[in-house]
């Protein structure tokens, strides 16, 4: 009986929606458009009337499109730990240092929750739609996700369970946030429906504050000075500044700036943006990779030296090989003569590939009204040559602490011996001590000099390596002083270019023919 009364009930409630269906059919074939905006828009209504549950959808992007919403990530979190015992399709994917797999609900996946005895139902799902943006016609993915609940609750949903899904959807992004190093790079060719410019790795830099060869005191404040920036969301709203901080690391290669950014990285918890500004076109595109990048991150821009025509005397990196000595006046007639050469053979004094990037729209990356987005975030510039950069470009403000890197001092060598070599005394420190307060040796060098090179190498023969390369430091520094090197010959005599056929190619072209004018 009761199973007759169902299929009878189905079979109306079926011809009842085929017969409605057919008169929307002709209604849509026939009907001036005016007339079918008044039908679509009435019939949503009556609809709505009828249809007991409210509906709320968080879209993955906003508005223009340009910033992941915090609001989907949050979600996201949230029903990726509290419904994928429920989901019945999930995604994986690896978590926090690689360890864990975090599962996210699928594609058009349907979960329930429950709050305070109230159930609503997460649906997970996407529509493809064309973007308004590009020239051409191009299909973009929107993904969102749907919440739906009974209208008598809408007050419950509204105004607490909403609260605690972001809550804990945050809390819950930043512990299982595995740390990414995105990058800008041409390299990548993006996917048509990708929607940033950036790609990432994992970042799984091993530097820390406590393997850096440096003063302890430097190290203490730079530490202070970080952990306090980290802290200070309230304080910086207080005074008016948008919450971010800009480091100049300056100094020789090799002496530990980028490694110094890996341990900021580390310490603070951050993401790391690595800038390439000679593959951004222009300022526009500049901006657009301000936009995406987020909060709690390091934005890099290495070599900024090199990276464009931003100082009118632009250096290239390749050329610190020639010279030991970037204060030296052959570096300069180099310099001088190498601009020319340049300047002859391509009639444009700048570099930087096809990039547009100004020095205006740096200065505006760094400290215009739109650096402020996102909030909590480092900028840090690093260069062999702080001389050369415009003095707009780190003024105090746009670039805040300025932190010079430099050879190594006896402090900063116990703290390579005990990294490489678990020694923290021994019968050769007092030689090492003399002789690395004579010459001048990077950490780099000295790292590599304390680095077992076979099995057999123990802490005794790793130090004598390293007073070797002292002592010959030292003669060298001796003869140099003495006038018997002359150091252009030097120069001269260990410029080997690339070359091939027989011809010299790329960059080391300017450089060879600087080097025979020079020798001539
Ligand atoms: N201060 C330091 N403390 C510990 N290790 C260091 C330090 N400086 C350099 N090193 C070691 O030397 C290597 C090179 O250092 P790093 O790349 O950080 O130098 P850099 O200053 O960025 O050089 P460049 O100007 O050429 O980019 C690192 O892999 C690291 O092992
Ligand atoms: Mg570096």
């Amino acid at each position: 009986m009761f199973s007759y009364k169902m299929t009878e009930m189905w079979t109306t409630m079926g011809s009842t929606l085929a017969s409605f269906m057919f008169i929307w059919a002709i209604i849509r074939q026939y009907c001036p458009y005016q007339l079918l905006r008044f039908f679509e828009k009435y019939s949503h209504r009556i609809m709505d009337y009828f249809y007991p549950y409210i509906r709320i959808s968080f879209h993955e992007f906003l508005g223009d499109r340009l910033k992941r919403s915090d609001a989907y990530g949050a979600v996201e979190a949230y029903l990726s730990a509290n419904t994928s015992k429920s989901a019945k399709r999930l995604k994986a994917e690896i978590g926090k240092d690689s360890t864990n797999l975090v599962l996210t609900m699928d594609e058009y996946e349907r979960v329930t929750d429950d709050y305070k005895g109230v159930k609503v139902y997460w649906v997970c799902s996407k529509v493809m739609s064309q973007s308004r943006s590009m020239p051409y016609y191009q299909e973009q993915e929107k993904r969102f996700y749907k919440l739906t609940f009974h209208k008598k609750y809408r007050d419950t949903i509204t105004g607490s369970y909403l609260d605690h899904v972001m809550k804990e959807g945050k809390e819950i992004r930043l512990r299982n946030r595995q740390r990414k190093l995105y990058t800008n790079s041409p390299g990548y060719k993006w996917p048509s429906y990708k929607q940033t410019m950036w790609s990432h790795i994992v970042f799984e830099h091993p530097a820390t504050f406590e393997t850096m060869a440096m003063e302890p005191q430097k190290k203490k404040e730079i530490i202070e000075d970080l952990v306090t920036f980290s802290k200070s969301k309230d304080f910086y709203a207080r005074i008016g500044k948008a919450w971010k901080r800009g480091y100049l690391l300056f100094g020789p290669p090799g002496t530990g700036k980028s490694t110094m950014i890996a341990a900021m990285a580390n310490l603070l918890g951050y993401d790391v943006y690595d800038l390439e500004l000679t593959a951004v076109k222009d300022n526009t595109e500049l901006r657009k990779l301000l936009i995406e990048t987020t909060s709690k991150s390091i934005i890099v821009i290495e070599d900024i030296d090199c990276s464009l025509d931003l100082t009118g005397q632009r250096k290239k990196k390749g050329e610190s090989k020639f010279f030991s000595d970037d204060e030296n006046e052959n570096k300069a007639n180099f310099d001088a003569v190498r601009k020319e050469v340049k300047e002859e053979g391509s009639g444009s004094g700048s570099g930087g590939g096809n990039s547009k990037v100004t020095l205006s729209g740096l200065l505006n990356f760094i400290d215009g009204i739109w650096s402020a987005c996102g909030g909590e975030r480092l900028i840090v510039f690093t260069t062999n040559y702080v001389e050369k950069l415009d003095p707009a470009l780190i003024r105090r403000g746009r670039m805040d602490k300025h932190i010079e890197l430099s050879y190594c001092s006896f402090n900063g060598f116990k703290v390579l011996a005990n990294n490489y070599l678990r020694v923290e005394n021994h019968a050769l420190f007092e030689s090492i001590e003399r002789l690395i307060g004579e010459v001048k040796i990077t950490p780099a060098d000295v790292a590599e000099n304390l680095m077992p090179k076979s099995p057999m190498d123990d802490a005794d023969k790793c130090l004598s390596n390293l007073i070797e390369a002292l002592s010959d430091k030292k003669a060298e520094e001796v003869k140099k002083s003495s006038g018997l090197i002359n150091e252009q010959d030097e120069e001269v005599e260990h410029f080997s270019p690339i070359k091939e056929n027989g011809e010299v190619v790329g960059d080391e072209k300017e450089d060879d023919q600087a080097m025979k004018q020079i020798q001539r």
